[in-house]
């Protein structure tokens, strides 16, 4: 790959990718080659980055692994940008559009548009500062290219842009400047008026999907003329952000690399992933790179059926603790609620997957976490509870946002907890079977406790 410009790896689950961004993170920042200079590796959550870390060999020193957020963040902050706590937390935010939809209501006439719920505001508003929209004339303008289900009509998209503008005023009035979505914004903004020498050579972005086209747009103003940004992702892993292309952040990419092997799993789980790859919620991604089937072989995925709940927790705890001794296990659940059930059994017996882990330990145990957290991350053994149609896809986003919607959201987040097991999974449920899994009985062993 060249070491000037911009490129771009699509690769499947399991393909190397977080190996290969460490490895060109070495070749960028090899100080005895003439394009060397300092690497930013920059990925989505900080669970990754301590695993990053874990996996980085103490001699990479030129090269440095943070989120983007701690990226924009120090970046402003080193521009006099930032002052104490300005930054919106995710609670405050949905107040502060609550406050605006309200306010901007009480002044048009009574309509529909108003009573949609929040998280259609929420999720418009973050599409908007995703896509580095800054005028009502841009957003009016703007074609809804990959986001089918909330393709608001151009007669709506002044009043929404009100809502925007309104939520910006109360958000500033009460101290905070950005939140986690238009922060990108700023930084963009920041670095194309600002002439200084870049403190970065080269930026490697891991788990790309994730990362609004203008947060993709802001690195590239990061970096000098001779430097370069390479994007590694899987468009089926995009778990976070309205399903924004990072294409439509319009790098020019000579080139770009397909990686379709898969390295981690077995044929066996491999098969089950490709085949939830292929379901109708996964029909019209862009970008898809359809994995070849690995060689190594394994058992087929357990699929037990439970005559309850606390059946499923039981099996779950059981197969970890058993397998936690000589494996790395992970209990991988939707929510934090579904977390608590786990940690508060395990306590310290297991690691919680989460922000505030520190150092990674790749030994046998037992890890719990959400599908998202577990983001990046591989265990030789995934248990994934609660497989039931009345749990996945989850009814509240259902309700608030539409039932295909929900499909497609937490089908790549099912997709993303099941590419993570290495050589065993077990699925649990009771009653009727999520619609998320595939009805092929083949690609299962099905088991009654
Ligand atoms: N060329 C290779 N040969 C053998 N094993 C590899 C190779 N590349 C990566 N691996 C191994 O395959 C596994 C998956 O690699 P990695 O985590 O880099 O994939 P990824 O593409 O980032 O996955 P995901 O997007 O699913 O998180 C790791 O255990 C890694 O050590």
């Amino acid at each position: 790959m060249p070491s000037v410009g911009h490129s771009a790896v699509l690769g499947t689950a399991g393909s190397g990718k977080t190996t290969l961004a460490l490895y060109r993170a070495a070749y960028l920042s090899e100080q005895s080659l003439p394009h060397a200079g300092r690497t930013l590796l920059l990925t989505f959550n900080k669970t990754l980055v301590t695993y990053l870390n874990y996996l980085k060999p103490t001699e990479l020193q030129n090269v440095r692994i943070e989120t983007y957020h701690t990226f924009a963040r120090g970046y402003l902050n080193n521009r006099s940008k930032m002052s104490w706590n300005c930054i919106c937390d995710p609670e405050s935010r949905n107040s502060f559009i609550s406050q605006a939809v309200k306010a901007v209501e009480a002044g048009y006439e009574p309509s529909k548009f108003f009573k949609r719920p929040l998280d259609f505001f929420l999720d418009e508003i973050q599409w908007i500062f995703g896509h580095g929209i800054t005028s009502l004339d841009e957003y009016v303008e703007v074609e809804r290219v990959g986001r089918i289900d909330t393709n608001l009509s151009r007669k709506l998209r002044p009043v929404m842009y009100k809502i925007l503008e309104t939520y910006v005023e109360i958000r500033t009035a009460n101290g905070k400047l950005y939140d986690w979505d238009d922060i990108a914004i700023s930084v963009r903004k920041e670095f194309e008026e600002d002439s200084s020498p870049r403190l970065y050579k080269h930026i490697i972005v891991d788990e790309g999907q994730d990362f609004s086209p203008e947060m993709i747009r802001s690195l590239a103003a990061a970096i000098p003329e001779d430097g370069s940004i390479s994007f590694f992702g899987d468009v089926a892993q995009q778990i976070y952000g309205q399903r924004m292309s990072w294409r439509s952040a319009g790098l020019n990419i000579p080139q770009q690399w397909l990686f379709k092997e898969n390295y981690r799993n077995t044929k066996q789980i491999a098969q089950l992933g490709l085949a939830i790859s292929k379901m109708t919620f996964f029909q019209g991604i862009p970008d898809l790179v359809e994995p070849l089937s690995p060689k190594a072989d394994g058992a087929l995925p357990t699929l037990v059926e439970c005559k309850d709940r606390d059946q499923q927790i039981e099996i779950a705890l059981r197969a970890a603790k058993s397998g936690g001794k000589t494996q790395s296990v992970a209990i991988l659940v939707k929510d934090r609620a579904q977390e608590m059930i786990f940690s508060s059994v395990l306590g310290a017996n297991a690691t919680r997957l989460h922000r505030d882990l520190q150092v990674w330990n790749d030994g046998p145990g037992i890890y719990h976490g959400t599908f998202h957290a577990a983001k990046g991350l591989e265990f030789d053994v995934v248990i994934i509870p609660f497989l039931d149609a009345d749990n996945l896809p989850d009814q509240d986003y259902i309700a608030s946002h539409s039932e295909e919607d929900g499909l497609r959201h937490d089908g790549r987040l099912l997709y993303v907890a099941v590419t993570r097991a290495k050589t065993s999974l077990v699925l649990l449920f009771t009653g009727e079977l999520t619609p998320l899994l595939p009805v092929d009985e083949s690609l299962y062993q099905r088991v009654k406790p």
